[in-house]
């Protein structure tokens, strides 16, 4: 198929697209996508775990700030990380596709290997769809299922006064790579070095993994769980709205790595600004008893996964803090916010 080829024939895509994924779950599954609507049957003792995030073009993504692969693999990355801030494990997906006219067949398809790399590691079917045209800019929403032990709550609302605060990952990296990939740091020499921003914009790994070992704990400790996808200032202002104690971030604590402080001094840039606004960095933050936190890292450590202890929880009116040696300052739920943003 060429590479201008425009789509003609809907079923004919449908068809082609739902060739891509594989059925790991076909003893789960009674009715796989080519029906009215699938059927499968649930785990015995799982609670099932749903969500749906969008993708819009102009809002997510530009042409120029993703390929087509990387499109569909953050599409559904996004998806499985609010499975992951669950405790669950992913099962299937359900994608719905607005595509204008300009968008070739070829470039479509790219977009479904992208999801088509990400449902083979996690092993996650898909159940089904909608594809429609529209007069412009490609939507793409993707609900996700997934199940979870049904005594598991990894909610926002569990943080208790007296609970460690935690990362699963480092922040920043993605707004960063966002930055380079809009003001165009794309240089052979710098290429390397910035690697590491650019994939964490274009091509994050959901810490579903990290969710499961979490989930492990949560059987008999309490924890709350987010995961961060506007910004840890936003996702932490939720744990503690939700639960009603106040969340202190240790500044010095943050992971903040080389990498990025070196890429902040070049553009002239607060890292922190990214740290703690940026987004979709895709791990998870939450909170954990004091006593168990050290089982945990350990935990993670065995499975090569970092773990950031970076704050405690208090009494309080559940508000964020900010806190170093020698300064506390109240950390509004800066972030992404989708009816703040400039509008050109
Ligand atoms: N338009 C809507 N109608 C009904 N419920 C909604 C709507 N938008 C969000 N929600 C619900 O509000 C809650 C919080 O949603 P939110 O989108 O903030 O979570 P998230 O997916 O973790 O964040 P993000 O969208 O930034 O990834 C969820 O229970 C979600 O299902
Ligand atoms: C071209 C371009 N401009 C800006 C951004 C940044 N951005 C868009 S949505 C979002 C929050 C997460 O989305 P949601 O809340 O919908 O889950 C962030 C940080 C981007 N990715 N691409
Ligand atoms: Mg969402
Ligand atoms: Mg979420
Ligand atoms: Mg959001």
């Amino acid at each position: 198929m060429g590479d201008q080829q425009k789509l003609d024939n809907e079923f004919a895509f449908i068809r082609d697209v739902s060739s891509l994924f594989r059925n790991y779950r076909a003893g789960q599954t009674l009715v796989p996508v080519g029906d009215d609507a699938a059927v499968y049957s649930p785990g015995k003792g799982m609670g099932q775990v749903v969500t749906v995030d969008t993708m819009v073009e102009g809002v997510h993504f530009k042409r120029e700030t993703m390929s087509c692969w990387q499109i569909g693999y953050k599409a559904l990355a996004a998806n499985l990380s609010d499975i992951a801030a669950m405790g669950g494990k992913p099962a299937y997906f359900i994608i719905s596709i607005a595509i204008p006219q300009d968008w070739t067949y070829t470039e479509l398809l790219d977009i479904y290997k992208g999801m088509q790399a990400l449902a083979d590691r996690f092993k996650v079917d898909l159940l089904g769809g909608d594809t429609v045209s529209t007069p412009d800019h490609l939507v793409i929403t993707i609900t996700a299922i997934g199940e979870v032990e049904e005594e598991v709550r990894l909610l926002r609302s569990q943080a208790q006064a007296g609970h460690v605060v935690f990362v699963t990952g480092p922040l920043g990296h993605a707004a960063a790579g966002l930055d380079l990939l809009l003001h165009g740091y794309t240089a052979d020499r710098e290429q390397k070095v910035w690697q590491l921003l650019l994939d964490a914009h274009q091509q994050p790994l959901p810490h579903v993994d990290q969710g499961r070992i979490l989930a492990r704990f949560a059987k008999a400790h309490t924890i709350s769980l987010n995961d961060v996808s506007d910004g840890l200032a936003s996702e932490a202002n939720e744990i503690a709205a939700a639960s009603g104690v106040d969340v202190v971030i240790r500044k010095e604590q943050l992971p903040v790595s080389d990498v990025l402080l070196s890429y902040a001094r070049q553009r002239g840039v607060d890292p922190y600004t990214w740290v703690l606004g940026g987004g979709e960095d895709f791990v998870l933050v939450g909170t954990a008893q004091a006593e168990v936190v050290g089982r945990i890292r350990q935990a993670f450590r065995d499975q090569g996964f970092a773990f950031y202890p970076i704050g405690y929880t208090s009494e309080g009116t559940g508000r964020v803090w900010l806190e170093t040696d020698k300064t506390k300052k109240c950390l509004a739920p800066a972030g992404y916010n989708h009816f703040r943003q400039k509008r050109d």
